[in-house]
């Protein structure tokens, strides 16, 4: 049982970190959450809700609307982040053990619009003062366990190694030869398969440090960072800011370095290897449709691009498309983020379709437990705003010094087993540069 929590949000001084939220991020227990300048960034723990299963986004849905209910709000700011806000990661199955959970930090710093704020929660009695989340806030920032543990010159001295994970290479590749037979069949039209590697890092994980290059070289992506699942996804499940939700849909990846030593700019290779290939826009297409097909029934009104756009990132090129909707109210309420994620989870573009078949494909090809891997992370707060993305191109930190890396590709009728291999490397690249290790 969470005792009643008391909060309050206070405007934060620009001035005292001039390059935005990624200066915050100092700690490698920080709860993360941002793109450019903005996002949120959380220390220490209020309350946590965990939660396995079918039901688990309902279930935390229903935790999160009792715990604000009864909260104490002082905010001085209100926008979308301030107040209470928890920040979240889900197991992608409802089958996995992993444990999916809301975790309230008890300081959060926000920055939007070139606005910061500070919000501190709490559960104990006492006052609430501006002076007293300032002065928690800089001791979260001073005590700073990362700093303790690593030191730069020595960060490299003994080399990471990687293995791969449940699956060897080859094993993978029979898995999408497999799956591609079961598309030929007829049963299904697409289906994505993951794999995974590991990770050792004699010298022990630097979360902050990873945190912090994602932030500063994956610009385009959310940067998240939640109890050991770190990463920089470019998709974006949902965000909802009042009535309005917004998803960023992707599917069809191309190499950058499959550019190199092409003739005429990258960006019309782009174009006219990943927009200009049938079988590129047709896994986009499955991915919309599942998209707007589920987002539908809670929508007054929606629009998507007509024509996908290329996503340039440094290390591939996406098929992406952005969609809009007005929500609607549904017996007087407009829905929650986490009601509108048990409906959209999981999309085409990280199962497949039809979305049953897929899933049981899925279990037994694999032999994974994706976790926390391609289920949805991000944050809500009290007033129903919320941003959650799809946790790819991540990790879980599984010890100090054990990371397990997850990537994964949709699979049609006409993928080829090497391709999709490679296409994995190229999607575990960010983690892999942000670990220091050249792949
Ligand atoms: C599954 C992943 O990515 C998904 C698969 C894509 C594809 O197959 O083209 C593209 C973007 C994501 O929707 C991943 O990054 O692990």
């Amino acid at each position: 049982m969470t005792r009643t929590l008391r909060t309050l949000t206070v405007p934060l001084d620009g001035e005292s970190a001039p390059e935005g939220l990624p200066s915050y991020l100092v700690r490698d227990d920080v709860l993360c959450w941002t793109r450019r300048e903005a996002g949120l960034v959380g220390f220490g723990e209020a309350a946590r809700f965990t939660a396995t299963g079918p039901e688990r986004f309902l279930e935390a849905d229903i935790w999160w609307r009792h715990l604000v209910i009864e909260a104490d709000i002082t905010d001085h700011v209100e926008c979308p982040g301030t107040g209470p806000v928890a920040f979240g990661s889900f197991a992608f199955s409802k089958a996995s053990d992993h444990e999916s959970r809301l975790i309230v930090p008890e300081i959060v710093v926000g920055v939007r619009d070139g606005r910061a704020w500070l919000t501190q929660i709490t559960a104990d009695d006492g006052e609430l003062t501006e002076a007293g989340a300032v002065a928690a806030l800089k001791g979260w920032l001073e005590s700073d366990p990362a700093a303790a543990v690593v030191h730069p010159e020595v960060f490299h001295s003994t080399p990471a190694t990687l293995k791969t994970g449940s699956l060897s290479e080859e094993d993978w590749m029979d898995a999408v030869t497999a799956g591609v037979a079961e598309i030929r069949t007829g049963k299904l039209e697409k289906l994505v398969l993951a794999r995974d590697i590991v990770a050792t890092v004699p010298e022990g994980v630097n979360a902050a440090e990873v945190l912090r290059q994602l932030a500063g070289r994956y610009r385009e992506c959310w940067t998240y960072g939640v109890d050991g699942l770190v990463g920089a996804t470019p998709e974006m499940l949902i965000q909802v800011e009042g009535r309005t939700a917004q998803a960023r849909v992707l599917a069809g990846t191309l190499d950058r370095r499959d550019a190199v030593g092409e003739a005429g700019l990258p960006l019309d290779y782009a174009e006219r290897v990943l927009a200009g290939s049938e079988k590129q826009r047709h896994e986009h297409e499955i991915a919309i449709q599942s998209l707007t097909t589920q987002l539908a029934p809670f929508s007054e009104a929606m629009n998507a691009h007509d024509e996908p756009f290329i996503l340039e990132l440094p290390n591939v090129w996406h098929l992406a498309s952005d969609v809009k909707a007005e929500l609607a109210e549904v017996e007087g309420h407009v829905p929650t983020c986490l009601a509108l994620i048990n409906a959209l989870h999981p999309t085409a573009a990280v199962c497949g379709t039809p979305t049953q078949v897929a899933g049981a494909l899925i279990r037994q090809l694999e032999h994974l437990d994706r976790g926390p891997y391609a289920g949805p992370v991000g944050w809500l707060d009290a007033a129903g705003n919320g941003e959650w993305g799809i946790a790819l191109r991540g990790a879980v930190i599984e010890s100090p010094t054990t990371v397990r890396l997850y990537a994964g590709c949709g699979i049609v009728e006409g993928s080829q087993p090497e391709a999709e291999l490679a296409e994995t490397w190229a999607k575990f690249r960010p983690m892999l540069e942000s670990l220091g290790i050249s792949n």
